[in-house]
C-alpha cells in the first residue's frame, strides 16, 4: 500500500523524502506539535544540507569551532522583523556592510551572526554549521522533516504569522467544493488524471494529503507566484502560505475547511547537539530566551502611573483594587507623594503604578478616573522578567538537564 501511494505521488521533492522522525517537542503549542508530527516512514535519506564531499571535508572544523553561531534570515519579510525584534531586546545586530553575510551582537561577544536564506538556516542547523536560528515554523517543519536534533526553543516570536493551506479555484468544478472532504470525494481524481497540486512545501504537502487519505495526487514544485498555476491551467490546487488571504482572493482561489497544513510564526530554533556539546550555546540560548520572553511579555502591557488623593496607602489601595482592570501583575504599587506645605512635609497624594494590558488601556484609565486618579502617565515597558521563564524550564527538561 505504501509503495503504491509513493508511486502515485510524484514530483521533485517528494521522490527524495527522508525518513520522518519524531516531531520537535519543545515549547510547541499543542496544535503545532500535532500538525508537525511526521508521516509514516518511507525511503530513508538525510536532509541534503551540503553535498557530501565538502561536508566531510568541513567536519573537523565544525567540531573545533569555539564561537557560537546564529542564523538570521538574509532577505524577505522575516529579515527586517528579526533585526527589529532583536533590537528591541537590546541585541542590535551590527553589520558593517549590507552585502556581508556575517555580523555580530555587541552584547554577546561569543556569538557570530550569519545571514542565510530561511531554508538554509534549517539545513545548517542540522548539518552542525549553525547552532541557533530564527526562522518560520513552516520552514522548520518543511526542511527539518521531524529531525529530533532540531529543538524549538521559542515557538511564538509574534511575527511572520501565516498558515500553510490548501486552496482551489472558486469556480468551475470546484464551485461546490468547500471542505477537504469534498475535494477527497471528487470522482475526477484517478490514477490517469490525478489531482495536480503545486507547492513549495513538498514534504509537508505530501504528508498532509496522504494522512487525509488522498491517493491520486501529483505534486509540482514551484517557488513563487503559485496562485497563478490554477488559472493558467497548470495545477488544480495549491498548497501555499496564506496570511491576509488577499493573494488567494485576487486570484479567484479559496481555502478549504480542514485544509490548513500547519500554522506558522517566527521561532527560535536550536541544534540539540550544539546545546549539549558546544561550549556557550546553552548560556547564550538562556540569555536570548530570557530577553525574548521578557520583551514579548512586555509588549502586550503598559505601565500606567497616576496620582490619587487619599488618607493612607491602604485606603487608596481599596479604591484601586475595587476596579477590575487595575489589579496589575501582582497588584498596584502605591507610594506616598511627599509635598512641603508651610515648611512642613506632608502626604496628600499617592502615586499608583499599575501594569495593564494594552487592550484594556482605555478602560483602565476610565476606571482610574472614576476612583479619583489624575495626572495619568502611560509608558511602554521593555521587559517583564518573571522569576523563571517557563520555556527555559521546558528546554532543560527536554535536554534532560
Ligand atoms: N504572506 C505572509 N505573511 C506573513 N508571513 C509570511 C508570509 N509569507 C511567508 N511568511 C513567512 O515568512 C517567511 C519568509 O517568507 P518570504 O516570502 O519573505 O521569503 P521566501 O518566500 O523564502 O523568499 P521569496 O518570497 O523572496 O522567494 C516564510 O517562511 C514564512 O514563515
Ligand atoms: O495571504 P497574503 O497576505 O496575500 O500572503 C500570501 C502570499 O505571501 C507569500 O508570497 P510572497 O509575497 O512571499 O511572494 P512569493 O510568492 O514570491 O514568495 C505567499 O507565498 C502568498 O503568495
Ligand atoms: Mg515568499
Amino acid at each position: 500500500m505504501a509503495a503504491m501511494l509513493a508511486a502515485q505521488f510524484t514530483g521533485l521533492p517528494l521522490s527524495q523524502s527522508p525518513a520522518p522522525q519524531p516531531s520537535f517537542r519543545l515549547g510547541l503549542r499543542p496544535s503545532l506539535a500535532v500538525r508537525a508530527r511526521p508521516f509514516a516512514p518511507r525511503a530513508a535519506a538525510s536532509a541534503p544540507a551540503v553535498s557530501s564531499k565538502p561536508a566531510e571535508a568541513a567536519a573537523p572544523q565544525v567540531a573545533d569551532r569555539t564561537v557560537v553561531r546564529i542564523g538570521l534570515p538574509s532577505k524577505g519579510r522575516m529579515a527586517e522583523q528579526t533585526l527589529s525584534l532583536l533590537k528591541s531586546c537590546q541585541l542590535s545586530v551590527r553589520q558593517l556592510n549590507p552585502r556581508q553575510y556575517t555580523a555580530d551582537i555587541t552584547l554577546i561577544p561569543n556569538l557570530e551572526v550569519w545571514f542565510q536564506r530561511p531554508k538554509d538556516i534549517v539545513r545548517k542547523l542540522q548539518s552542525g554549521d549553525l547552532d541557533l536560528g530564527i526562522v518560520g515554523f513552516d520552514m522548520v517543519s518543511e526542511y527539518g522533516k521531524g529531525n529530533e536534533d532540531l529543538v524549538v526553543v521559542h515557538d511564538a516570536l509574534e511575527f511572520g504569522h501565516c498558515r500553510l493551506s490548501l486552496a482551489v479555484p472558486k469556480e468551475g468544478i470546484f464551485e461546490n467544493v468547500n471542505t477537504l472532504e469534498d475535494l477527497l470525494k471528487m470522482p475526477e481524481w484517478t490514477e490517469e488524471r490525478p489531482l495536480r497540486v503545486v507547492t513549495g512545501f513538498g514534504y509537508l504537502g505530501d504528508k498532509f494529503l496522504r494522512e487525509k487519505g488522498f491517493k491520486h495526487v501529483r505534486f509540482l514544485s514551484a517557488d513563487g507566484a503559485l496562485e497563478s498555476y490554477p488559472p493558467m491551467g497548470m495545477a488544480d490546487a495549491i498548497v501555499d502560505l496564506v496570511s491576509s488571504g488577499t493573494t488567494l482572493r485576487e486570484n479567484n482561489l479559496k481555502e478549504l475547511e480542514g485544509g490548513v497544513v500547519v500554522e506558522s510564526q517566527a521561532t527560535l530554533v536550536a541544534s540539540r547537539k550544539a546545546l549539549h556539546k558546544r561550549k556557550g550555546v546553552l548560556e547564550i540560548t538562556h540569555e536570548l530566551l530570557e530577553r525574548l520572553e521578557a520583551h514579548l511579555r512586555a509588549t502586550a502591557e503598559l505601565m500606567v502611573t497616576a496620582n490619587m488623593r487619599g488618607n493612607s496607602a491602604e485606603e487608596v489601595a481599596e479604591r484601586v483594587l475595587s476596579q477590575t482592570s487595575l489589579c496589575g501583575l501582582q497588584g498596584p504599587t502605591i507610594s506616598p507623594v511627599y509635598c512641603r506645605h508651610d515648611g512642613k512635609v506632608d502626604v496628600e497624594y499617592y502615586a499608583i503604578n499599575v501594569v495593564v494590558p494594552q487592550k484594556l488601556l482605555y478602560k483602565s484609565i476610565q476606571q482610574l478616573r472614576s476612583v479619583g486618579g489624575s495626572g495619568v502617565l502611560v509608558t511602554k515597558l521593555t521587559y517583564i522578567f518573571d522569576e523563571e521563564t517557563p520555556r527555559w524550564r521546558n528546554l532543560l527538561t527536554e535536554l534532560g538537564l
